[in-house]
């Protein structure tokens, strides 16, 4: 059995067997960090705002009491599971602007600290109640939460945990960013998977979860119950529609009654939904459809969170998107990428670069940027401030998350092929009758011995890993992104696998975004 943290305090620290780091992480966190006052609070954590003494940057830090099991010495698996779980899908997620960006990880005998990026907006539920919100507005908030289900689908993680709660605002701006925090109970689950773990939070959990029977979906019951509250500001239920949002939030009002966690649980089995009163008499009829299909108590009728994003309500930003419009889209998508993957596609550059007329204009902007520096290459800054010129809404961290993630060879500044493999249209190169050629002729050139497999020594020199700085760990963990048979060489077929992408540009709907004049910023 699982002791809660305060047995821990109880231990003597001259005897314990407690090691300071059970996870690995860095241990100086004091050393980096100052901590500040308090911002907020779950059942698992408290959360402060911190500077980080380098640059004097803010995060939100997370602290995370560690839970030992009765011997005092061992982590509880349930604390692991938790702490790694959350880590991991940040990691999955790493260059997502829809997610509150984890920045460092670090552990003491007592905590583990993260340190994310810091939301200064308040809670999604405390500017909806305070403040008067137009559908419009409904479907630019509604969009990001489906944006996070579908990044998170995508990568095969149910998210079981989505509420208003862990959705904050980047800052105070009208049209801040709304980020997503928290992610401890999220999990991996395939598509076709079924899982039986209860789980969730009342009124935004999905009926299927309540039997015991559920998948990926039951994520978009809890997206269509955030949209449905956000259009309406109150509970969607027919026998508990005059129970509003701030009733729920700020406590009961005189005379009413509070809405329990069972009165949460009965609605959901057994009323049906209200999609009569108002204000659905002047919701248009796209806003109604895709809430209702959202919340289809079928989970296989229901409309998938990639789908949801086509959707009509949002056809402004569904349409199709100039190439520079894309941009920000583009770099977070080959954010998804792993280190591997996104050097393997700077090789495979050299060799399409010179034969595609298509890249063409990608050349030139980078061109562009490269005149005015006169001729030097340009840095993060320069890129970010084409982005800004573009008319990305971006703040500088932001900006830097993406622009950073190209510059493969750590120089400090984005050569031509580092660009042009993070922006390139894949899914349609790959569809070239040349594609074959190029990823042969692209492997040939990291094959230096001719062996026919690119070992590690050729393989640390494609990442830029310097073996005797890092250790083995930074190329065993690319490796691990690659190697299908676990030989630790890469041969054609697995080469072949890793370039196989199958984003479509489609896809780009998954990330916001951030065009001032669209729905993402309208
Ligand atoms: N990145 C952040 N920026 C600003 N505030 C934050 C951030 N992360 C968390 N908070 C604040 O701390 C609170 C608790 O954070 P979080 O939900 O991650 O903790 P938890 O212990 O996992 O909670 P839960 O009870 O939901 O499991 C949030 O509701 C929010 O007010």
């Amino acid at each position: 059995m699982a002791t809660a943290s305060p047995a821990v305090d109880s231990i003597d620290s001259s005897d314990v067997c407690i090691p300071e780091a059970s996870f690995g992480f860095r241990t100086d966190f004091k050393e980096a960090y100052d901590l500040k006052e308090q911002i907020g609070r779950g059942a698992w954590s408290t959360v402060f705002r911190g500077v980080e003494k380098a640059d004097g940057h803010e995060w939100a830090i997370k602290i995370m009491r560690k839970v030992h099991l009765e011997d005092g010495c061992q982590l509880a698996p349930a604390f692991m599971q938790r702490t790694d779980r959350e880590i991991q899908v940040h990691k999955a997620l790493r260059k997502s602007l829809n997610v509150a960006r984890l920045h460092d990880v670090f552990e003491d005998r007592d905590n583990v600290y993260l340190v994310t990026e810091l939301c200064r907006g308040g809670l999604l539920w405390q500017r909806v109640s305070a403040e008067a919100y137009s559908e419009r507005d409904a479907a630019r908030l509604i969009k990001q939460v489906l944006q996070i289900v579908a990044q998170c689908h995508k990568q095969n993680i149910i998210i079981r945990d989505l509420k208003p709660e862990n959705l904050l605002f980047l800052n105070d701006d009208k049209d801040a960013p709304l980020k997503a925090i928290d992610f401890g109970i999220a999990q991996r689950c395939e598509p076709d998977q079924i899982l039986e773990e209860r789980c969730g939070s009342p009124v935004y959990v999905a009926p299927e979860i309540l039997q015991k029977s559920y998948s990926l979906p039951a994520d978009e019951w809890s997206a269509g119950m955030i949209a449905y509250m956000l259009l309406t500001a109150r509970l969607p239920w027919v026998d508990n529609a005059h129970v509003s949002v701030s009733h729920l939030y700020d406590g009961v009002t005189e005379g009413a009654q509070p809405f329990t966690r069972r009165d949460a649980f009965k609605a959901l089995m057994f009323s049906e939904l209200d999609f009569e009163r108002p204000p659905w008499d002047i919701i248009s009829a796209d806003g109604r459809d895709l809430v209702s299909s959202l919340l289809q108590k079928d989970p296989a009728k229901r409309i998938t969170a990639k789908a949801a994003l086509k959707h009509r309500w949002f056809s402004e930003a569904a349409s199709s998107q100039p190439f520079e419009g894309s941009l920000v889209q583009r770099l977070q998508q080959y954010g998804q990428y792993g280190r591997m993957k996104q050097a393997s596609l700077r090789k495979l550059v050299a060799e399409i670069a010179h034969e595609d007329e298509e890249v063409q204009h990608l050349v030139q902007a980078h061109n562009k940027l490269m005149r005015q520096k006169r001729g030097q290459l340009p840095s993060y800054k320069d890129v970010l401030s084409t982005l800004h010129d573009f008319g990305f809404d971006l703040t500088e961290r932001e900006g830097l998350q993406l622009i950073e993630q190209l510059d493969l060879d750590k120089s400090g500044s984005i050569d031509l092929h580092e660009w042009l493999a993070a922006l390139m249209n894949w899914s349609k190169i790959q569809r070239r009758p040349e594609w074959s050629r190029w990823v042969a002729s692209a492997f040939e050139s990291m094959d230096e011995d001719e062996s026919g497999d690119v070992g590690p020594s050729e393989m640390s020199r494609l990442l830029q890993i310097d073996l005797s700085l890092s250790g083995p760990g930074e190329l065993d963990a690319a490796m691990r992104e690659c190697d299908a048979n676990q030989d630790g060489k890469l041969c054609l077929q697995d080469f072949e696998e890793l370039l196989s992408l199958t984003d479509s540009e489609e896809d780009l709907l998954l990330f916001n975004d951030r065009k001032r004049d669209s729905i993402d910023q309208a």
